[in-house]
């Protein structure tokens, strides 16, 4: 954690969910509302189609909703795109660019994630923009440069601890169930820190900086204990209440 700043556990559904899931956003509400604990803020970004819908249900209280990802543009003939204004008329607070995801299946590149953390910001909501290595780049010892230089290519320069939120989610421990040493988390979060505040100065040293890949009720206090490490991004364990509200109790006091 880093002193002074609220830690953020943010869900990411990715492509799953139905209108059928709706019952565990409400378990989600239910529960953060019964423990009453304003330790951490809590969302879930989940598919386009149910973002309206998450959001009545979340009724903005204890849980926001974001989007996954969104177009750089306001308005236009891209067909099949969603731009940063419609999630927030739908009811996103946030949205998640340059998932490694989206840079892989996609050919996002950072020029396209910068893009649309500006496009986020216009509209008005947070830009969860994430970076992270492969395990190849793990392996030849190049995750401090991989990571170094997608942070610096990917956020706009008008960044805020307000309107930023730094996703650190190595790809190899996305949905693997490997999870990076306690000191290999702390090393990338010390370094994002400090490009960050060299960079940004205060807000750098204000912004969130999570961590994800393979978080889970079992290992999350112990990352969430990690210097610099503001809270989650999660993945798998975000999609069942239970799971996610039992991450979301793990963040210190
Ligand atoms: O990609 C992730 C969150 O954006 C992490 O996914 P898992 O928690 O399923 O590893």
């Amino acid at each position: 954690m880093t002193p002074g700043v609220k830690p953020l556990v943010a869900g990411n559904w990715k492509m799953n969910g139905t209108g059928a899931a709706l019952g565990e956003v409400r378990a989600i509400v239910e529960g953060l509302s019964a423990s009453g604990s304003a330790v951490a803020d809590a969302m879930l970004c989940v598919p386009a189609t149910l973002i309206g819908r998450a959001a009545d249900a979340a009724g903005g209280a204890v849980l926001e909703i974001g989007g996954q990802d969104c177009h750089a543009k306001e308005s236009g003939a891209h067909t099949g795109d969603v731009s940063a204004e419609m999630l927030r008329d739908a009811g996103a607070s946030a949205v998640i660019v340059g998932h490694s995801e989206r840079r892989t299946d996609h050919g996002e590149t950072d020029a396209t994630v910068r893009d649309k953390a500006a496009a986020a910001w216009r509209a008005g909501v947070t830009a969860i923009i994430c970076v992270g290595e492969t395990r190849e780049q793990r392996e030849n010892g190049e995750a401090e440069r991989v990571t170094s230089a997608q942070l610096d290519g990917s956020i706009p320069d008008d960044m805020t601890a307000g309107n930023t939120v730094i996703a650190y989610e190595p790809v190899w421990a996305i949905g693997t169930g490997l999870v990076p040493s306690n000191d290999d988390i702390a090393a990338i979060h010390a370094l994002i820190r400090d490009r960050m505040e060299a960079r940004f100065g205060g807000e750098g040293r204000k912004v969130r900086i999570l961590y994800g890949g393979s978080v889970k009720s079992g290992n999350a206090a112990e990352i969430f204990a990690i210097d610099n490490v503001d809270g989650g991004l999660i993945g798998g364990a975000s999609l069942k209440a239970a799971d996610f509200l039992a991450i979301c109790d793990a963040v210190p006091d």
